[in-house]
């Protein structure tokens, strides 16, 4: 099989059309349009690239050829912001920018070079931003979409092939003296070129589709406002951990939280106010947790701590730390009043995971009912008389 390099050529200008199109219009309704949306331009600006390319082959003038070249960098420069902006959400670094210009405009006086040391050079400042692409992918490889893998591997496939593209040009220099003949180099890049628009392209439409995916997950099961797993992903949480804790022949404990007088913060200082005090103790306990433990918002200022491994003396010295990390919150109102935050706590232990989760629920409940009777700010042990008092 010959590869015919102007269908290819016309293949790859069908290609950028069609996923340009097809982002820039699908974007608007997308999760991750604004990642889209600057992916579509980058691909506008590659296909108006080609489109000059093509101008050239019609009317050969070097102005085709710087213009058609640089919208062709700044192409990738702007799929490579796109993408470090999506795995990093956040603007893409200054740096990224400078770099697209500075590229972009040292391409002009590339022009008074002979066609080889050109082409040498040009394939050099192509591949530094596929470069780039496959290093931000690689940084953030165990963090990112696994649809980006791909994509990152992709574009420094390209800038591999643009690097041996640019050796070719200085060992062969003759093969380039006429851009019109066979080159079987070129035609390697051009291959390229269509694997990264058609690979890279769809692996960050599909990037997007995984974001969505986990953030519609992650909305279903946790609450939005603590960031705590909810009550309907907690229960069967708890079930596992109980049945992980019956094989394993360890304790769990199960400790259900309620934040004293609550109702006061919110009626002094406002239901925003009351909103952040909710999220800054949610973020604490977060903080102050294992990874195996399990923080769980059963509703308004009640919460569920699911403690795997962890027997009576491990789960009150949990609780005390909590404790005192809540009388350590630095809270304050706009008008810079300052909220002092308490709560009790209920204790129930399984051991060895016999006691099962309703059991465990209704034992620490009474355990809290006892904490809040005997003047909160303290914590209970079910079926013993250990407390924490303040
Ligand atoms: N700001 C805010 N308040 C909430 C939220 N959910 C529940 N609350 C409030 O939490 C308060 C709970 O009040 P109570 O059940 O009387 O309990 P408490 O005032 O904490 O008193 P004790 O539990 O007896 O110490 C109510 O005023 C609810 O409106 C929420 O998401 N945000």
């Amino acid at each position: 099989m010959t590869l015919h390099e102007p269908t290819l050529f016309v293949l790859l200008l069908i290609g950028y059309a069609m996923l340009g199109l097809q982002l820039v219009t699908a974007s608007r309704r997308l999760f991750g349009g604004d990642a889209l949306r600057r992916w579509g331009w980058g691909n506008a600006l590659m296909l108006a690239g080609y489109l000059f390319l093509l101008a050239d082959l019609v009317t050969p003038w070097s102005l085709w050829v710087v213009a058609s070249n640089t919208l062709i960098v700044l192409g990738e420069f702007v799929f490579v912001a796109a993408l470090q902006r999506f795995v990093d959400e956040r603007p893409a670094p200054r740096l990224l920018t400078l770099g697209g210009v500075v590229c972009a405009l040292s391409l002009t006086p590339l022009m008074l070079l002979p066609t080889p040391t050109r082409m040498a050079l040009m394939s050099l400042i192509a591949a530094a931003p596929l470069a780039w692409a496959g290093w931000v992918v690689w940084r953030r490889r165990r963090r990112i979409e696994r649809s980006l893998w791909p994509v990152g591997a992709i574009l420094a496939l390209a800038a591999a092939t643009l690097l041996v593209r640019c050796v070719h040009a200085v060992i062969e220099p003759a093969a380039y003296a006429d851009l019109t003949q066979h080159n079987p180099v070129q035609t390697l890049v051009a291959l390229a070129a269509y694997v990264a628009l058609l690979g890279a392209g769809f692996g960050f439409v599909l990037a997007c589709t995984e974001r969505a995916t986990r953030s519609f997950e992650r909305q279903a099961s946790h609450d939005h406002l603590t960031g705590a797993l909810n009550r309907q992903a907690g229960g069967p949480l708890l079930e596992q951990a109980l049945l992980r804790a019956r094989r394993d022949r360890s304790s769990l404990a199960f400790v259900l939280i309620d934040l004293d007088r609550f109702k006061q913060v919110n009626d002094e200082h406002g239901h925003v106010f009351g909103d952040e005090v909710l999220r800054r103790f949610a973020q604490m306990v977060r903080q102050r947790l294992r990874a195996s433990d399990l923080f769980v918002r059963l509703g308004g200022e009640e919460f569920a701590l699911v403690l795997p491994g962890s027997d009576a003396a491990g789960a009150l010295g949990v609780v005390d730390q909590l404790r005192a990390d809540s009388r350590a919150l630095d809270l304050r109102t706009e008008a810079g009043r300052c909220c002092m935050l308490s709560f009790s706590a209920g204790i129930a232990l399984s051991a060895a995971g016999r006691r099962g989760a309703e059991a465990l629920y209704r034992a620490a409940d009474d355990a809290l009912y006892r904490a809040k009777r005997a003047g909160r700010d303290q914590a209970v042990l079910a079926g013993g008389d250990e407390t924490i008092p303040a």
